[in-house]
């Protein structure tokens, strides 16, 4: 695997500004969450896998790292290619997840049906997100698990190499991984898995319903007709080529730039039929007055003239929420994104850390216990901080567009989804892509 340190750009760096109206047509790196899912479902197959253009990233590198230490082999075949061939599931092994959401929460369940003991833990900020109710939901399942108070990280598995499975009842309002982690592993418990959520809705929604689509490709039985119940029949998973789209999330603040600039920003190799959120996207930033087309090179964003406040519940897209506060910065109008309490559970406190970095520039932010209010006001340059959050870096690069000398001190943590973020981001500015 490349070592992604290699090419860490210089810190503290300064957003490059944009002259102009940024017109840009791009190739991004693949999704993050279908390579993650991928992986999973590879590892769990009867037959190798190959991921086509698949993320190389922080996390998809830390999940192929973890799948590896538990036993399977995972190549590298050229830039475009990975290859997965399952093997029995072992342990002891350790599991580093760094930041990572779904490492931490795909691979727990993986290591119930690995034969020894399995550890987890990752950066310090991992051992504050949420996991308790995974780990519930697992011995409840039959998976012997040590957690730490809380049932966070660091934790281990005590893997035998079977999982009873059947019914399980969990909160997962904190985070779908908790629910699509059990999904992904639960064709190889006994008794498959039904899981049910009680409590505040689950966010994210498709996410899930990728988790789920990814799954029946791979041959899995779900069903998720009743809404808050998914099951997963017991059964062997089919090895088989990963189509992996572009990423829609890391692709949304080159969008946002089209829409800040008055621009036009393609994405190349946009799928026709996507498994990711493309139409709400659509309307988003249509509300804010940009135009989505999809066409013969790809998906196209459009400035529209105006760039406009938004009045939105965000918990479907919420990995959106920077980028989009960005946006809210900058717009004619006050704007309102809420819904999206559990991502104080991101990263790092979304919520808190966007409300404090875009106040310290001049905007005018209120903090609510699920969202933001953004009145928007002239903004001056000054420091960013970006709390080892990919996405604080992208809203920080936005307000850098039309704001000089924004400083982001740590725009390296970038690299957890897309570590030519950057150099991509400079060269589009540049009008160099
Ligand atoms: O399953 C996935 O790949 C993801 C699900 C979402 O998590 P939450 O439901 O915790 O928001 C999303 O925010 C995250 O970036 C990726
Ligand atoms: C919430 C995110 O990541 P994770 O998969 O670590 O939860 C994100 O990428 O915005």
């Amino acid at each position: 695997m490349p070592n992604l340190t290699a090419t860490r750009p210089p810190q503290p760096w300064t957003a490059p500004t944009a002259t102009g109206p940024v017109e840009a047509t791009l190739r991004l790196p693949g999704s993050k969450s279908m390579t993650a899912r991928a992986l999973v479902l590879s590892a769990c197959a009867s037959g190798p896998s190959t991921l086509r253009r698949p993320l190389r990233a922080r996390d998809t590198e830390l999940m192929a790292a973890g799948l590896r230490a538990m036993g399977a082999h995972v190549s590298v075949v050229d830039d475009e290619r990975w290859l997965v061939r399952p093997r029995e599931l072992q342990g002891p092994a350790h599991v580093d997840v760094g930041l990572a959401g779904t490492v931490m929460r795909f691979l727990p369940p993986l290591a119930g049906l690995a034969s020894g003991t399995v550890t987890f833990d990752g950066d310090p900020q991992a051992r504050l997100r949420p996991l308790g109710p995974l780990v519930g939901a697992l011995r409840a399942l039959g998976v012997r698990i040590e957690a730490a108070p809380g049932d966070g990280l660091p934790l281990t598995v005590h893997g035998t190499g079977r999982v009873t499975g059947g019914e399980v009842i969990i909160d997962a309002s904190a985070s779908s991984q908790l629910v699509s982690g059990l999904l992904l592993a639960a064709a190889g418990f006994d008794r498959g898995v039904v899981v049910r959520h009680v409590g505040r809705p689950v966010p994210s929604a498709p996410h899930l319903r990728m988790t789920v689509q990814m799954l029946r490709a791979a041959g899995a039985g779900v069903d998720d007709s009743t809404p808050d119940i998914w099951a997963v029949e017991p059964g062997r998973l089919s090895g088989r080529g990963w189509d992996i789209e572009p990423d829609l999330s890391g692709a949304v603040p080159f969008f946002a730039a089209a829409l800040i600039t008055q621009g036009e920003v393609t994405l190349r190799d946009w799928p026709r039929s996507s498994a990711q959120p493309v139409d709400r996207l659509r309307s988003l930033l249509g509300q804010m007055g940009g135009e989505v087309a999809l066409g013969a090179d790809g998906l196209t964003v459009r400035g529209g003239g105006r760039l406009h406040g938004l009045d939105a519940d965000l918990s479907d897209v919420s990995e959106l929420t920077p980028a989009l506060a960005a946006l809210a910065a900058l717009a004619d109008s006050p704007s309102r994104l809420h819904g999206v309490a559990h991502i104080r559970g991101h990263e790092t406190d979304r919520l808190a850390a966007l409300a404090r970095e875009l106040t310290a520039l001049g905007a005018d932010v209120t903090e609510s216990p699920d969202g933001l209010e953004i009145r928007p006001r002239p903004m001056r340059g000054g420091l960013f901080r970006t709390y080892d959050d990919h996405r604080l870096a992208h809203a920080a690069s936005l307000i850098g567009l039309v704001v000089p000398g924004i400083e982001l001190d740590d725009v390296a943590c970038t690299s957890k989804t897309m570590p030519e973020f950057p150099a991509l981001w400079s060269a589009m500015v540049a009008g160099k892509s």
